[in-house]
């Protein structure tokens, strides 16, 4: 059975999918330019052997077969924080092999065994959250309080799996004939928990933490080449992985093209695909709704790394009684919070990842303006500079604009308005997307109804961070195809194989 597994996506998250060998290297270097303060704290992570820059693969880090990096910058202030492998086609085909190869002693050993390995993983993990998620923080600008929170349930996701493996039961299917006995046996499952091996590729906007996270899996003594990272050229690894008949499964992180892309080119060896992609989140709020509740739930949910998640609300309809006072409450409260490098204490809302997001993010505003929004808070690019932007709510948006139709991914609160309960539903589910959404009232019949009806793989009721290790992560339509955590995640990477035993009446 073939068993290796791409995963592509955003670095930290890496750590939600699977378990990451090493040979203890003194991680050479760092970029002279970087600032104080990242310097400090890149400098600890270094000498502590956390900073990995190569690939990995077969359980040794190595460069780039043509030596070839790429920059891996702090948003915060555009300076360098570390040059890492940048990976092609042959180092993938590689990593390819050394996890087909890997596979046929990991997938052996028993569900215990392996539980054991990433019970360790989960525990160093823990052990050094603090460094993990001053990377994230390094290389990702978010609030460092926020990143290793980030580390922590991502980890979670380590331990349920490692618990979960054990769990794998089969079917006795009475048998119609009397001479036979039929059973069903399920085999492998999520990533290294339930036997796979593994070729991640982190986005290579992020890579750092997913290397670190492998430092950390090969501690924990999971054998050379059950897991390999591998980061550079996207499309070439990508279609190095797609191509590969040695690869089964492809799950895969990020923007709805891309994850089509992927999805078209697993068609030609038939790999089992698990898209988790876009969203366009709708935040209702009805009249009835605690409005305390609601302020903070939308809060939450809207402004988490600075709007950069999958499930920020996107379009936040406020019934027209309530939306005049949800506004002023909402932007009272937007206000104060503290835009700035994530290092620094009180910040909550650090920069976007890029200049494209911030370019993003004017050219969405910019529609919604041209068609008749109107800014009530923010609206610009902060005063710091780089790619901060200034906490944005806007009025009076309609669902034909721009920012209504496709996920800003940015700090940007779009306030759209409703009469009926039906019309909410109808505006909700106007949209290719269909990953999370969220619904605040107090009327419970009602949370009901609005949960049924909308076409969401993910509903918060009166609540903005509803993501944990224990439920189901996905979306409906486009949004993506399978599920994350939970006992369904391990669905995805279970095979289901049917034995009949004949001849059961001879002797
Ligand atoms: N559903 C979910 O759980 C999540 C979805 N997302 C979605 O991801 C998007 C934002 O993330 P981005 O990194 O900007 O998305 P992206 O699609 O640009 O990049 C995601 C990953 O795909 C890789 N990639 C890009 N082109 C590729 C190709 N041709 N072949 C193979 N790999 C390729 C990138 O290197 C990166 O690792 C948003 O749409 C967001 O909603 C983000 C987080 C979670
Ligand atoms: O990377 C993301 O956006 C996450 O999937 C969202 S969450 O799981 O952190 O809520």
């Amino acid at each position: 059975m073939a068993p290796a597994r791409m995963f592509l996506g955003g670095g930290s998250r890496i750590l939600r999918l699977v378990s990451l060998p090493s040979q203890h290297r003194p991680v050479t270097f760092l970029s002279r330019q970087i600032s104080m303060e990242a310097q400090s704290v890149a400098d600890r992570l270094n000498s502590s052997g956390f900073l990995r820059t190569q690939g990995l693969i077969g359980g040794k880090w190595i460069d780039a077969y043509d030596g070839k990096t790429l920059k891996v910058h702090n948003p915060a202030n555009g300076e360098v924080i570390a040059n890492v492998s940048c990976m092609g086609v042959r180092e993938t085909n590689d990593a390819i092999v050394s996890a087909y190869d890997a596979f046929k002693s990991w997938s052996k050993l028993t569900a215990a065994e392996r539980s054991k390995c990433l019970r360790k993983w989960y525990d160093l993990i823990v052990a050094h959250k603090e460094e993990l998620g001053q990377l994230i923080t390094l290389e990702q600008g978010k609030p460092l309080k926020e990143a290793i929170g980030e580390v922590s349930y991502s980890a979670s996701f380590i331990e349920f799996f490692a618990e979960e493996a054990k769990r794998v039961y089969g079917d006795i299917i009475p048998s119609t004939l009397s001479d036979r006995r039929l059973f069903v046996l399920k085999q492998v499952g999520p990533a290294l928990a339930c036997g796979c091996t593994v070729v991640i590729k982190p986005s290579e906007l992020t890579p750092l933490t997913a290397l670190a996270a492998a430092e950390l899996s090969l501690q924990a003594g999971i054998p050379p080449g059950a897991v390999n990272v591998v980061m550079g050229n996207a499309s070439e690894i990508g279609d190095a992985l797609i191509a590969s008949p040695q690869v089964r499964k492809i799950t895969f992180t990020g923007s709805t093209a891309v994850g089509k892309k992927l999805m078209a080119g697993a068609a030609g060896t038939v790999k089992k695909v698990s898209l988790e992609l876009g969203g366009n989140a709708p935040c209702i709020i009805f009249d009835d709704a605690d409005l305390d509740v609601a302020i903070k739930g939308t809060l939450a949910t809207k402004f988490r790394n600075s709007g950069q998640t999958c499930v920020c609300a996107n379009r936040i309809i406020v019934q027209e009684g309530i939306y005049d006072k949800f506004a002023d409450a909402f932007s009272n409260i937007v206000q104060k919070m503290q835009v700035g490098d994530g290092f620094h204490e009180g910040v909550s809302q650090g920069p976007l990842i890029n200049e494209a997001a911030v370019q993003k993010v004017e050219s969405f505003l910019q529609d919604a303006k041209s068609k008749g929004a109107k800014i009530l808070l923010g609206g610009k690019r902060h005063s710091l500079g780089m790619t901060f932007y200034e906490p944005t709510i806007i009025t009076d948006v309609k669902s034909e604009m721009l920012i209504s139709r496709e996920e800003v991914f940015g700090p940007v609160a779009p306030l759209l308005r409703f009469k009926t309960e039906e019309e909410a539903i109808n505006i909700a589910n106007d949209t290719n997307a269909g990953l999370a959404a969220y619904v605040f009232t107090s009327n419970m019949q009602r949370s009901w109804r609005i949960a049924e009806a909308l076409e969401y793989g993910i509903v918060g009721v009166n609540e903005g961070l509803v993501s944990t290790e224990v439920a189901p992560f996905g979306g409906f339509k486009q949004s993506g195809l399978g599920r994350e955590g939970s006992k369904y995640g391990m669905d995805e990477y279970l095979e289901i194989k049917y034995v009949c035993l004949g001849n059961m009446n001879s002797n």
